[in-house]
């Protein structure tokens, strides 16, 4: 470490004197790294130690990232060097071609490392973990070849990166100083400066604060892409859950508050009366109305039972069902075959909504769970839509849907069997839904058209509200 410290020094890439950062603050000292390209042997140095340091930490890399622009040499040697892929950020999309901020091959749920320089306030980095998640990629680890000291860490933290640094600020002062590089006045200034200017940050969350058109055109699933069109052509998150046992009458109310809602959600399964005729009724409603029909059929078993489950038995869901539930619980390969083989109609005309945390007091779907199931899902986007959860999960992905059920403005805590409830604007502005179901607290009012109205109203405004004011 000493002998990159003098090094560094030696080719001016650490200053001392007085200068203004991003940020504003004027700073006694100044690592001007852009400077290594012009020493190779200082550059594959780095780039070794970088990657040492990655390997040291056991992350699981299938990628790497690097910040735009003076990490990018650093992410190309280390690439070429260790034979792992490499992704490109743009600082700024181009007006032609394919208008993409991320370049390079990738699946979703593929972990990326993020590869940086310099560290004050983690923000970069961030920014560029922003942009990566946004496409389903993993981001839990950061790499950078010094950490000013001044909050990164704990600020990245906060966010599930973990930063590895090769060299601390301290580090190369002490250093220094010991080769009289520098006096220890210098030494002391420059500590003083770094322990006075710890700064925080406060990041976007990569999906809640996103346009649905932009969310719309990272969606993976053709019914995630629909509900986005649905959701902005009729200004509505509303999804009333018809939880009827005659079919009848939930035709009825389908079409009393089919222009308010944009998916309608059912349990077939409580359906007295159920025939595929009256289904067939139903979908000619959905379709003059323009809403989606879920079916809360909340799968949990092995892939070549729940197959068996979606496309057969009386109830036939494949035919009818726009959006269906499931447990991550059996694991990955469920959620993968569910629908069929890849080849599978299915896999375009329906679309899974993971339930990755419920609504109920002491439910197990604690956040290792959730975490975990979000994971899955992401690497199965051409099956999963979207999510059920009470809280935006931690592999986030802006073309997927946040479901929040539990939502009822007239009761504050829930009933008296475990469910517990928020307002329409908790759900989305504290919880990070993106749909509101909404049950008894509309199916029983007596008013059911004003009533979803109110629902479809009080959602909408939070989720522009969410959106446009970060
Ligand atoms: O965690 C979950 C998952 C699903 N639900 C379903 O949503 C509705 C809620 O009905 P309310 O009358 O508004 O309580 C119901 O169909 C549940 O099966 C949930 O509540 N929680």
């Amino acid at each position: 470490m000493d002998e990159l410290a003098t090094k560094l020094f030696d080719v001016q890439a650490v200053k001392f004197g007085s200068f203004t950062l991003k940020s504003g603050q004027v700073s006694p000292i100044y690592f001007d790294f852009r400077l290594i390209i012009s020493y190779p042997a200082i550059l594959e140095k780095v780039a070794g130690l970088m990657w040492k340091k990655c390997a040291d930490n056991g992350a699981n890399v299938d990628l790497i990232c690097g910040v735009p622009y003076t990490a990018l040499p650093l992410a190309t040697l280390i690439s070429v060097t260790n034979r792992v892929p490499m992704l490109l950020r743009r600082k700024e999309v181009k007006d032609y071609g394919t208008k993409k901020l991320i370049e390079g091959d990738y699946r979703p749920g593929m972990n990326c490392i993020i590869v940086e320089d310099v560290v004050t306030t983690g923000s970069s980095v961030l920014e560029t973990a922003v942009e990566l998640r946004k496409l389903g990629i993993l981001v839990t680890h950061a790499i950078v070849l010094l950490d000013r000291r001044q909050g990164g860490k704990e600020n990245l933290a906060k966010h599930g990166i973990e930063l590895s640094a090769v060299l601390h600020v301290e580090e190369i002062m002490a250093s220094l100083e010991k080769q009289s590089k520098v006096d220890h006045k210098v030494s002391e200034e420059v500590m003083d400066f770094i322990r006075g200017h710890q700064q925080s940050i406060i990041s976007p969350n990569p999906r809640l604060h996103v346009s649905l058109d932009e969310r719309r055109s990272s969606s993976k699933h053709p019914v995630a892409s629909r509900l986005f069109d649905l959701m902005i052509a009729k200004k509505s998150n509303l999804c009333v859950a018809a939880d009827f046992s005659s079919f009848d009458e939930v035709i009825k109310l389908a079409e009393s508050i089919g222009p308010k809602i944009v998916v309608l959600k059912i349990h077939v399964d409580i359906l007295e009366d159920f025939t595929l005729a009256k289904m067939k009724q139903l979908k000619k409603v959905a379709k003059s109305h323009e809403f989606l029909i879920m079916e809360d059929r909340k799968f949990a078993d092995i892939a070549n039972t729940v197959h068996q489950q979606f496309h057969g038995g009386v109830y036939q869901i494949s035919e009818w069902a726009d959006l269906v539930t499931a447990h991550p619980l059996p694991g990955p390969e469920m959620i993968t075959h569910m629908f069929g083989d890849s080849s599978s109609d299915s896999r375009d005309t329906c679309g899974c909504v993971l339930i990755l945390e419920m609504s109920t007091k002491n439910a197990l779907t604690n956040p290792d769970y959730a975490k975990e199931g979000a994971k899955w899902g992401l690497m199965a986007s051409d099956v999963v839509a979207g999510f059920v959860a009470q809280s935006p999960p931690d592999s986030d992905f802006s073309g997927w849907i946040q479901f929040t059920p539990g939502v009822n403005s007239a009761s504050k805590t829930g009933d008296s069997k475990g469910q517990q409830y928020c307002s329409p604007a908790e759900a989305v502005l504290e919880r990070g839904a993106d749909i509101i179901i909404v049950g008894r607290g509309l199916i029983n009012s007596s008013d059911v058209v004003a009533t979803a109205e109110n629902y479809r109203t009080e959602g909408w405004a939070a989720l522009t509200q969410r959106i446009t004011n970060p």
